[in-house]
């Protein structure tokens, strides 16, 4: 498998001095096109700053992270905005969807973002929304649909701009367990493909049996990357 992330002694810190703490601290790991490659670790160990230092939004203190063999952090601050835009989607535990938008609208502002027509952007969004099975929930409100449609609207407008790497940021936490694994069966059937990579950050146990691979952090660190036995 071709390889989609490939991060080397990744260190970012807060405060200085006395007072500076290792958020991460000398992460390694690569990561695949095809995988689904899950994130666990104790509240505080790092997840959240790894995933950010890879998805160009928070910038390492050291090390380097290539994402389809670029060197993001070596790019300019247009070129790392437009790699966030056309490289990478995130999906976060509680949608973060515009309530007085429709959900097509929704689906539809990464393309907004780019400037691209809205009438067209429109029509994307309700292919997207096809995609995850929502195509006659286009016109309503998020707040007339269930958890795991919101979800599915979330998973729909993170397509939009077919990023390489998908973020999931405890994409289950507020479904009840069938339901969330309906979704989950859902990415790796329906998502996943053999030229993204997917990255789920969770807590939830009920899920770990859709992960490719494992990593596990405490402390900043990685402490193992398994593979479950059955892949
Ligand atoms: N902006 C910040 N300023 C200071 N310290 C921070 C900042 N962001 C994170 N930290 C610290 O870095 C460590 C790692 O935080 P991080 O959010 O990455 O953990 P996490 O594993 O994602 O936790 P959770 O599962 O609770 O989301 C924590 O000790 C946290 O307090």
């Amino acid at each position: 498998m071709d390889t989609a992330i490939s991060a080397k002694e990744l260190t970012k810190w807060f405060g200085e001095g006395d007072l500076r703490t290792y958020a991460v601290k000398e992460v390694s790991f690569d990561a695949y096109f095809g995988e689904i490659l899950f994130v666990v670790g104790p509240s505080g160990s790092g997840k959240t700053t790894l995933l950010s230092m890879i998805s160009g939004i928070l910038r390492p203190d050291s090390g380097t992270v290539n994402v389809d063999h670029v060197d993001i952090w070596s790019l300019t601050p247009d070129q790392i905005a437009e790699f966030r835009l056309n490289k990478v989607g995130f999906v976060f535990q509680d949608y973060h969807l515009f309530p007085r938008l429709t959900t097509a609208e929704n689906v539809a502002i990464p393309l907004i973002l780019k400037k691209k027509d809205w009438n067209e952007s429109i029509r994307e969004a309700e292919h997207y929304l096809d995609v995850v099975g929502l195509k006659n929930k286009a016109q309503l409100a998020p707040v007339k649909l269930s958890g795991g449609e919101q979800q599915r609207v979330a998973i729909a407008r993170a397509l939009v701009a077919q990023p390489d790497l998908l973020i999931f940021d405890e994409p289950t936490a507020s479904l009840d367990g069938d339901t969330g694994r309906r979704i989950m069966e859902f990415v790796k059937n329906r998502i996943l493909n053999e030229s993204r990579c997917i990255l789920i950050v969770t807590h939830d146990s009920r899920i770990f049996e859709y992960a490719d691979r494992m990593m596990r952090m405490e402390d900043g660190k990685t402490v193992a990357i398994e593979k479950r036995a059955d892949h």
